[in-house]
């Protein structure tokens, strides 16, 4: 059995949360927390879309399972919003298809997808109270008013909001209104949610501990889900699976570890992590032989920095480091528990991340050192 914990931030807000209560209480109804997953779920076909002039995303084709957490990653501009739109119904498409459960919706108006949607600013009704903005859905729905009362109160249980449910949006904080919006779309069962930045207007702690929720909600109702961010560091802690965006093409999707990883090309390195990316010449002038291809990715993380007075054999050296190269510390960078350094060596500047282990280890400016590169950690990736 599930039981959604309360982190701290809820646990200060939320003094009477009944810890006896468990999402496993809830009915799984068309959640289908226990169907078997079906791999695709919901389907995207050729998928094209046009502003204007503007083409905003084109050639998109995915398959998403059911119960799955897809986020869409990308840079500001890149057409995440649009594409998640479109599933909702929001915007027309070009061309394509899309296909929920075998059902194909690409016509259908947005109220009758089953889809249910969170917006970055959440578009609460001012002058109702938390019960009636989340009740919203089901009396459009002309669902009877008994039923009514259960379910959202079943979903306020969900989000720990019970409490609240008197309260107009006014007197809720920030993360307390996104939980509003995300029960409002959890209480009409979607077949699919669809979330929009839901959490970029948010403190960073109440961020941290929403980002969690939302997760551990998702997982109970085993609710297919698109995510989309332009905050790596989201994606890579929420997703089953990420969509990396650029340009309105999917340029690479995968999970976490393989994304950050192992990036096939120069536009995904340039989006995930500090990757150094070198040129062909570059890279053989760093590494030697060892360079194949016209560009190479190098993490911050799979370079070690030796002071050239030390003189012990480099116990902390990877398995697989090529040959040191001598290089000069331009730039240090605390960023709390790493070190930044800029090294220029061989002519290129490199980015170097290093465990931060007090100040005796740290590498002075100007000093020069010997750099190491972990070859097992050195990415090929296209033009
Ligand atoms: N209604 C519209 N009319 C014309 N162009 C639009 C419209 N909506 C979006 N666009 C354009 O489509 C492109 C993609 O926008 P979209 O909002 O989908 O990007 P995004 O990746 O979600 O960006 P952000 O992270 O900044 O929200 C942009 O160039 C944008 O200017």
């Amino acid at each position: 059995m599930t039981t959604l914990t309360a982190a701290p931030y809820a646990r200060d807000h939320l003094s009477t949360l009944d810890r006896r209560d468990t999402v496993a209480d809830l009915p799984a109804r068309q959640h289908g927390a226990t169907a078997p997953a079906s791999p695709d779920y919901l389907r995207l076909e050729s998928l094209a879309k046009r502003f204007g002039e503007t083409q905003v995303f084109s050639q998109i084709d995915a398959l998403i399972a059911k119960g799955e957490f897809v986020t869409l990653l990308g840079p500001s501009g890149c057409g995440k919003s649009t594409l998640l739109r479109a599933i909702a119904g929001l915007n027309s498409i070009d061309e394509g298809r899309i296909v929920v459960d075998g059902e194909e919706i690409t016509a259908l108006p947005p109220q009758q997808r089953g889809v249910g949607m969170v917006f970055q600013h959440y578009a609460l009704f001012p002058n109702m109270r938390v019960t009636d903005n989340v009740a919203f859905g089901l009396a459009m729905q002309k669902v009877p008013q008994e039923e009514r009362r259960r379910r959202v109160d079943e979903v306020l249980r969900l989000v720990e909001l019970r409490e609240h449910a008197d309260k107009f949006p006014h007197q809720l904080s920030g993360g307390q209104c996104q939980r509003v919006a995300l029960a409002r779309a959890l209480v009409v069962e979607p077949r699919i949610l669809l979330m929009d930045e839901p959490l970029s207007a948010l403190d960073a702690r109440i961020r941290r501990h929403l980002r969690q929720q939302l997760r551990d909600i998702q997982k109970t109702l085993g609710l297919t889900t698109l995510f989309v961010t332009h905050d790596q560091e989201e994606a890579l802690l929420m997703s089953d699976r990420i969509f990396l965006m650029h340009d309105g093409r999917i340029l690479q999707q995968g999970d976490a570890e393989a994304l950050y990883t192992r990036p096939r090309s120069h536009q995904a390195a340039g989006f995930m992590g500090h990757y150094n990316v070198l040129s062909g010449e570059q890279a053989h002038a760093l590494l030697g032989e060892v360079s194949r291809a016209a560009r190479v990715a190098l993490r911050p993380e799979a370079i070690y920095l030796q002071p050239v007075s030390d003189t012990t054999p480099g116990g902390e050296l990877p398995t697989h480091a090529g040959p040191g190269c001598r290089g000069v510390i331009r730039r240090r960078q605390l960023l709390g528990n790493v070190v930044r350094y800029a090294v220029e060596c061989s002519g290129i500047e490199l980015s170097v991340d290093a465990l931060n282990r007090g100040s005796r280890h740290l590498l002075a400016e100007e000093s020069e050192v010997l750099v190491f590169v972990d070859l097992d950690e050195v990415q090929d990736i296209e033009e």
